[in-house]
C-alpha cells in the first residue's frame, strides 16, 4: 500500500481538518454537504444533483462493494470531492468490477480519508452549509488555503443544471413484456438514471429532453404528461424552466416533479424557495403522505425547499392546491399538490435509488393522473 501524504479539509470558517490523501491528489473546491445513507455511495457520487458539491460521508467504512455498471445514476461522477473516515482497502462483492478508489481516480475525483467525518458534520450542523476544499500533495499554508476556498463560488444562485442536461433527446422504453401506456416528456435538469426506469416499468415511454426543451417541442411529441427531474444549483436560478412549467400548467398537461421538479413548480406556482441550513441527505428520513397520514421512510438529497403555507389549501392563477407531504424531522415541506389541475411534485427521491422505496406509489400516481387528468389529484387519492 502506497504511503498516504497529508491532506486538508478547509472550511471558509477557516476550520481545517487534517486527514490524508485518498483517490487523486491535488485541490478541489464545492459546497461541503453531509449525507447519512449507511449505502448507495456509488449512487450519491453519480447523481448529478451533487455537481459541484464536495460530499461528506457521515458512515465510517465507504467502499466496502467496489463500483459497478449497473448502480451507475448517470455516465459520470458528478461530486467535485468525496470525504470518507476509513475507505474499504478490500471491495468484497460479486458484482464488483473496480475498487472505489480506482474508479475515483480513474474520474480525477479528490479525495481525502481519515478525517472525524462525524466532528465536520456536527460542525456543518452548527454552522451551515459552506464553501470548502480539499488540498492534497500541496506546497500552500493554512492561511493560503482558506483564502483560495473563500474565492469561490456559492451554492446560492448558481445555475449548473446546464451542466449535466442531456445534449440529445433519447427514449426509455418500457421493459419486454410490458405494454406502452403513455408517453412522457422528462426535462433532464439532472436525471437518475432510476426515475425513468422506474416509471418504464408501470409503461411510460419517457423522452428525456435538455432543460432548453419549449412547450412546442413538447406538444409536437403528443405527450400523455410532463415530468421534471431531480438536478444541481438554486431554484431561484431557473427561470427558463419556471415559465415552461408555468405553460405546461396552463395547457392543463399531467405534472409530476421530483426534487429540483417540485421546487421548480414551487416557484412556478408562485412561491418563494429558501436554502435549508445544512439541508436533507440521506436514505431514512421520515415524511407524512397528509392525504393518507401514511409515515414514509424517504431518500433525499436537497439543499433548497418551498416556502408553501402548509395549514391550509393556497389558491393561486392556477387554481387551488395544498402542502401534500411535510418532513417529520423539521416540518419542511416535501410535497404538493394541485387540486383543480393535474400537477403535484414532492421534495424527495420516489425512485430511491439508493434508499427504501415507501414512496414508489407516487409513479403509479403519476399513472392515474394521465389516466384521469380531467380529475385531479383530491379524487386520485382518495
Ligand atoms: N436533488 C435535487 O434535485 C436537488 C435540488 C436542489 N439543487 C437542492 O439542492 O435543493
Amino acid at each position: 500500500m502506497d504511503k498516504k501524504s497529508s491532506a486538508y479539509l478547509v472550511l471558509d470558517d477557516g476550520r481545517i481538518f487534517e486527514g490524508l490523501s485518498w483517490a487523486k491528489e491535488g485541490e478541489t473546491f464545492g459546497e461541503a454537504v453531509f449525507s447519512t445513507g449507511m449505502t448507495g455511495y456509488q449512487e450519491t457520487l453519480t447523481d448529478p444533483s451533487y455537481h459541484k458539491q464536495i460530499v461528506i460521508m457521515t458512515a465510517p467504512h465507504i467502499g466496502n462493494t467496489g463500483v459497478n455498471k449497473n448502480d451507475e445514476e448517470s455516465e459520470k461522477i458528478w461530486v467535485s470531492g468525496f470525504v470518507v473516515r476509513n475507505p474499504s482497502p478490500t471491495s468484497s462483492n460479486w458484482r464488483s468490477e473496480k475498487s472505489l478508489e480506482q474508479e475515483l481516480i480513474d474520474s480525477d475525483v479528490v479525495g481525502i480519508q481519515g478525517v472525524d467525518t462525524r466532528a465536520i458534520t456536527r460542525h456543518l450542523r452548527d454552522r451551515g452549509a459552506m464553501r470548502v476544499g480539499i488540498f492534497s500533495n500541496t506546497e500552500l499554508t493554512k492561511e493560503e488555503m482558506v483564502v483560495r476556498v473563500r474565492k469561490t463560488a456559492p451554492m446560492s444562485g448558481a445555475f449548473l443544471a446546464a451542466d449535466v442536461t442531456t445534449k440529445q433527446p433519447y427514449i426509455i422504453n418500457p421493459p419486454k413484456g410490458v405494454v406502452t401506456k403513455f408517453k412522457v416528456a422528462a426535462i433532464d435538469l439532472g436525471i437518475k438514471a432510476a426515475t425513468p426506469k422506474a416509471m418504464a416499468k408501470l409503461g411510460i415511454q419517457v423522452h428525456v429532453l435538455p432543460l432548453t426543451t419549449t412547450l412546442d417541442q413538447i406538444k409536437e411529441l403528443n405527450v400523455d404528461g410532463v415530468f421534471l427531474s431531480n438536478g444541481p444549483g438554486d431554484p431561484a436560478a431557473m427561470v427558463i424552466v419556471v415559465e415552461l412549467v408555468r405553460s405546461v400548467l396552463l395547457e392543463e398537461i399531467p405534472f409530476f416533479g421530483i426534487c429540483f421538479g417540485h421546487q421548480i413548480l414551487g416557484r412556478a406556482l408562485g412561491f418563494e424557495t429558501y436554502k435549508l441550513p445544512f439541508g436533507h441527505r440521506g436514505i431514512n428520513q421520515p415524511v407524512i403522505d397528509l392525504t393518507t397520514g401514511k409515515v414514509e421512510i424517504t431518500a433525499h438529497n436537497h439543499g433548497f425547499a418551498v416556502a408553501a403555507p402548509k395549514e391550509v389549501e393556497f389558491h393561486t392563477v392556477y387554481g387551488s392546491g395544498r402542502v401534500s407531504h411535510i418532513s417529520l424531522n423539521d416540518s419542511v415541506v416535501e410535497g404538493l399538490e394541485m387540486i383543480s389541475i393535474p400537477a403535484f411534485s414532492v421534495q424527495y427521491h420516489p425512485e430511491s435509488a439508493a434508499g427504501p422505496h415507501d414512496a414508489s406509489y407516487l409513479f403509479e400516481r403519476f399513472v392515474k393522473l394521465m389516466e384521469n387528468p380531467r380529475i385531479g389529484l383530491k379524487d386520485i387519492n382518495a
